[in-house]
């Protein structure tokens, strides 16, 4: 036990390089290059009237820094340097606008229309790359466990193995690990995880006990815990809202991880069940210090040490589930929802999922090291090996 807590710590100390040194960024304004010689770079003045077209036809909102520069740039262009007076520092509209453009100098009128017409022009490709990214929302990264898209400012990750019930293996957390650092990094406002199928998913896939690697049973018991403390991060440093779709049944790691959403979001035919002691093995993804944290001690006990399976109303009422929505209507009501969700401000959002989760964030990294290893000690006793021999030897009887 010391050794391990040791270990812990030891491992808590480390860097950890994923999301945590990595602040959300603040929107990124396109590059403007200065092009002040060559007269094959020199834009027309019909350049700038079309560059002045194309800007009205834009749809998104660039901002007020670009907006700013775009203003400075056309009176550079229209009028010259800025001669006009000072405005007083509390008209703060124009102020800001008379020191964006007071800020050109003395750029030329030409510089000035070459810039223009390049911020424009990088504003239009920026827009359509976006537009032809929500358009296709194809599978990305040639995921094989997970159809993962981004649309309507929404990452989603849904668990695709639906005639497994979605049931994890060793690829399907590897996959779910880089999805989550992409997610991290894309334009997108929320992460939504949910199931394709029946089941949202099934949990640690059993087979991945099977497959006893050149090492043996240890070498399996330590690479499993290795994955599983990585993935567990993962949930835990994630950096923008994260919020679970529990498309129908949930069971083991899937439910234990929804402690470390920010919105969880159920059908009324979802089920929470984590037999951990059935299978003679202890909880993960947190569960053993959030469970008791948001539905008391008691309630905790009753699901992580006696297999209590809950109904989608009754985790709902212990804190678990933020709501419970009909199963015919699931769907439409909920990415309904979300799509309004993902319309509010991304850099708010992810600073306020920060400061909501930084309090606990160093607790959970210790409880998530514990757990692993308690679970690594656990995956080599006859309770684990039986338990499992004996969820296979029932579907060879089948
Ligand atoms: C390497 C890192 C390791 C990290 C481990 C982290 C610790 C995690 C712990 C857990 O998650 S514990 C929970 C583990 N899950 C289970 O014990 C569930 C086992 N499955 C079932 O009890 C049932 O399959 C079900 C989910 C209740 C569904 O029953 P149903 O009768 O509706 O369908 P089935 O015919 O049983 O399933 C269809 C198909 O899917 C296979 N399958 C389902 N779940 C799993 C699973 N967890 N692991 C492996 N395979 C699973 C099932 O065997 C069927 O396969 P086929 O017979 O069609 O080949």
């Amino acid at each position: 036990m010391a050794a391990a807590a040791a270990s812990c710590l030891a491992r808590s100390l480390r860097p950890r390089p994923v999301f945590g040194a990595r602040k959300v960024q603040a929107v990124c304004f396109p590059v403007i290059q200065l092009h002040t010689t060559g007269a094959a770079m020199r834009v027309s003045q019909a350049d700038f009237e079309k560059a002045k077209d194309q800007l009205k036809l834009l749809k998104k909102d660039p901002g007020n820094e670009v907006k700013l520069k775009l203003y400075a740039l056309f009176k550079q262009v229209t009028e010259g340097p800025c001669t006009s007076p000072k405005p007083g520092m509390l008209d703060f509209v124009k102020k800001a606008k008379w020191d964006a453009w007071n800020s050109l100098g003395s750029l030329s009128k030409d510089n000035a229309r070459q810039q223009y017409v390049e911020l424009v022009s990088d504003m239009v490709s920026s827009e359509s790359s976006s537009q032809a990214r929500d358009s296709t929302p194809d599978n990305k990264h040639g995921y094989e466990t997970l159809h993962v898209t981004t649309k309507d400012n929404i990452t989603k990750i849904m668990l695709n193995r639906p005639e497994k019930k979605n049931a994890i293996t060793t690829q399907m957390y590897r996959e779910i690990i880089q999805a989550l650092e992409d997610a991290a990094k894309d334009d997108s406002v929320i992460t939504v995880i949910t199931g394709n199928g029946d089941y949202y998913c099934s949990g640690n896939d059993l087979n991945n006990f099977t497959n006893i690697p050149a090492g043996g049973m240890e070498k399996m018991a330590k690479d499993g815990a290795v994955l599983l403390e990585e993935f567990v991060s993962h949930f835990i440093d994630f950096p923008k809202p994260l919020i679970a779709v529990v498309n129908g049944p949930a069971v083991g790691i899937s439910v234990t991880l929804l402690g470390l959403f920010d919105i969880v979001y159920a059908t009324d035919r979802a089920t929470f069940h984590t037999p951990f002691s059935e299978l003679g093995q202890s909880p993960e993804g947190c569960s053993s210090y959030m469970f008791p944290k948001i539905m008391g001690l008691s309630k905790a006990n009753e699901m992580l040490l006696f297999n209590k399976k809950l109904t989608a109303g009754e985790a709902c009422a212990l804190g678990l589930v933020t709501e419970v929505f009909p199963d015919r209507a699931f769907q439409r009501e909920v990415w309904m929802r979300l799509k309004a969700y993902a319309n509010l401000p991304k850099n708010s959002l992810a600073l306020s999922k920060q400061l909501i989760r930084s309090v606990e964030k160093e607790t959970l990294h210790a409880v998530n090291c514990q757990e692993c290893e308690r679970l690594k000690e656990r995956w080599l006793s006859d309770e684990c090996m039986n338990a499992i021999m004996s969820f296979f030897g029932k579907k060879s009887k089948l």
